[in-house]
This record gives structure tokens, C-alpha cells and sequence, in this order.
């Protein structure tokens, strides 16, 4: 008999807890979004959160959703997951599954095919009406990317920093 310690987290709590901790760096008021990229032998390879690029400061810069587009923050943020693609340097993503709090737009899931990524593993999908996701969901499909939802367990992690 083992004595094995019981209640360990599995590794889609492990990866998407830590996709959703990368979230909480993100300085939008309105959608966080953390993304947690995995080797096939479940080694985390990247994280990545939305946020403005270097030199744009989160100061300086829109966070507005609304207005001309020179002023809101659309035409200024990177999304997490290519944050978390570009954050990568080792190499090649072919094969790796990206853990990701907020199902992936158009241009995120470009990147996502482009980059060799097989898997994505997703919780929140408030956008999926839009022509955005729609059309995410076209070029996954045609792609063969392989997408499934986050299965909550509701265990909470309590961490004291
Ligand atoms: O694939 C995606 C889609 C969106 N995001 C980021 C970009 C923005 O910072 C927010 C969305 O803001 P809303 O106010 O909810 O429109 O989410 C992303 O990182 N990845
Ligand atoms: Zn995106």
C-alpha cells in the first residue's frame, strides 16, 4: 500500500490555475484573460496574459472599450495567447496544448495554428457568438486543432502571498 498523499491537484487544475494566475497580471478593468502553453509530456512552456507591448505603458495607453479606435484599447492590446506563443523561446510548439481562460478570437487562433499547437483547453467562452470566435472556430476546425472546455471542479486554492 502506498502512501501516496491523496488530494493533489490533476494536471488541468495545475495548468489552468496557472493560466489563470497569468490573468491576474493583466491590467484591462474589464476582461483578464491568462494563457498557459504545455508540452505533449506535460512540461509548462510558455504563459502569457493581455496587456499592451513593451515601451507602451499601461499608464499612458487606452484601457476605454469604447470611442475611435485610435482611443480604446483594441488597436493596442496583445492577447494573452500570443503573448504566450512570442514568450516562448525554445523552439518549436508543434504539438503542445494551450490552457487558456477565454476561448481564443480570429487572430489568436492564426497564431495558434501557425505556431503547431494541437490542443486548446478553454474555460471561459463569453464571446462565442461573435463573428470573431465564429470564425476562430472555422479555421480550428479546418485546421484540425482539437478544442474542449475546462471541466470545473470547483476545488478552491487558497494561496497566502
Ligand atoms: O483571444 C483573445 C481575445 C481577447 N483577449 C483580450 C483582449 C482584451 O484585452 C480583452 C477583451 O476585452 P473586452 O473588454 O472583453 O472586449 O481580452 C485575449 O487576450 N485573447
Ligand atoms: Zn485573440
Amino acid at each position: 500500500m502506498s502512501d501516496k498523499r491523496s488530494g493533489y491537484i490533476s494536471w488541468d487544475e495545475y495548468f489552468m490555475g496557472v493560466a489563470v494566475l497569468s490573468g491576474m497580471r493583466s491590467k484591462d478593468p474589464h476582461t483578464q484573460v491568462g494563457a498557459c502553453i504545455v508540452s505533449e509530456d506535460n512540461k509548462i512552456l510558455s504563459m502569457g496574459y493581455n496587456g499592451f507591448p513593451k515601451g507602451c505603458s499601461d499608464d499612458e495607453f487606452p484601457w476605454a472599450r469604447e470611442g475611435e479606435p485610435y482611443d480604446n484599447k483594441y488597436f493596442y492590446t496583445t492577447h494573452s495567447e500570443l503573448n504566450a506563443i512570442l514568450n516562448y523561446r525554445g523552439g518549436s510548439l508543434e504539438g503542445a496544448k494551450l490552457y487558456v481562460t477565454l476561448f481564443p478570437c480570429n487572430e489568436c487562433a492564426k497564431a495558434i495554428i501557425q505556431a503547431g499547437i494541437r490542443t486548446i483547453v478553454y474555460d471561459d467562452d463569453k464571446y462565442e457568438m461573435t463573428p470573431s470566435v465564429m470564425a476562430s472556430k472555422r479555421m480550428l476546425d479546418a485546421a484540425g486543432v482539437r478544442y474542449y472546455r475546462y471541466k470545473r471542479t470547483g476545488r478552491e486554492i487558497q494561496i497566502t502571498l
